[in-house]
């Protein structure tokens, strides 16, 4: 079955896999091969400085804006009031309404979140955004919202198979709340810890297909929406193609186990980048 679409929880049907654009050397250039492969939900970010190039390469592209889902996130990144923000992410995308707006990290909503995320329900009410959510919240953070108005459409998180034990409770939290899960960097396991590599290779190896398309298919076989990116059109359509791949119970099993055995490894290359990029900042 090709890449279809999830329910949000106020019905909104919003595509299950998305393309994400950070770090793109050449924006303009990557959404449009991204729009050609065939994906229609492109992730963006103010943080990553390139809505202008996104915007300006979704109204050339001529695919109507009903088909499209774009999201956008929220970080603070010139002092902007959220009120304000979404406005100047709105008008550098071109766009009248984005699909989904996401508070981009929990730091952006604090020190109070339930007092932010009033902010974040009335511009889903004014119809600015057509979807609000949130991303890298941990457990403790989205119960803070137990008692919102508006529960979080979505929460964007870091999401492959090192990260899956540790996950569970989240996603069983998510999955009784109607939130659904996207889940970036799903591909890490072909560039960090091989254990991971090995399995994806050997799961893919089964169909002829790459190994980021035995890590997409499992992503979605655990309910996640993957976003996921890359600058190279063979990849985008690969990508694309995985939607065709559905892993068996033992593929999966695979998966999980490669990485339940890479998951400390992961844990230390991980906590010294975090540790390493705090001292430069
Ligand atoms: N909300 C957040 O805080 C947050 C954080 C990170 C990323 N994101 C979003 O997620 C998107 C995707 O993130 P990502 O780039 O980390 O995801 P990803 O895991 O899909 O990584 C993509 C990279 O994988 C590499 N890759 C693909 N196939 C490969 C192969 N066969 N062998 C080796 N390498 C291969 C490519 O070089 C590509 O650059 C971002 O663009 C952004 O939109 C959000
Ligand atoms: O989404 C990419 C990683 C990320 C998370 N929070 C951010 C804030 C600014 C720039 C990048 C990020």
């Amino acid at each position: 079955m090709p890449w279809s679409t999830v329910k949000l929880n106020d019905k909104t049907c919003m595509p299950n896999i998305a393309y994400g654009t950070w770090r793109l050397p050449d924006a303009a250039t990557s959404v449009r091969d991204a729009l050609d492969a065939g994906f229609r939900h492109i992730d963006t970010a103010e943080a990553y400085k390139n809505e202008s190039e996104a915007g300006d390469t979704i109204e050339q592209s001529g695919v109507p804006r009903s088909e499209l889902f774009i999201t956008t996130k929220f970080a603070a990144v010139d002092g902007q009031a959220v009120e304000v923000a979404i406005r100047n992410s709105l008008d550098r995308l071109g766009i009248s309404y984005v699909d989904l707006y996401l508070i981009h990290n929990v730091r952006h909503a604090q020190p109070d979140i339930p007092t932010f995320w009033k902010k974040m329900e009335k511009i889903k009410a004014s119809g600015l955004a057509k979807n609000i959510g949130v991303s890298n919240f941990k457990l403790e953070h989205l119960q803070q919202l137990e008692n919102a108005q508006v529960k979080p459409a979505v929460n964007q998180i870091m999401f492959h198979p090192y990260l899956y034990d540790g996950l569970k409770p989240t996603l069983d939290y998510c999955s009784k709340n109607g939130i659904v899960v996207e889940g970036y960097s799903p591909l890490i396991p072909l560039v960090h810890v091989p254990i991971g590599k090995e399995a994806a290779t050997n799961v893919a190896s089964r169909y002829s297909v790459g190994p980021e398309q035995a890590l997409l298919a499992w992503s979605r076989a655990k309910g996640v929406v993957p976003v996921t990116s890359s600058t190279k059109k063979e990849r985008m359509e690969a990508y694309r193609a995985a939607g065709n791949l559905e892993l068996t119970v033992e593929d999966i099993a695979e998966l999980d186990a490669a990485g339940t055995e890479g998951a400390p490894a992961w844990e230390k290359i991980w906590n010294d980048y975090i540790a390493s990029h705090m001292k430069k900042n």
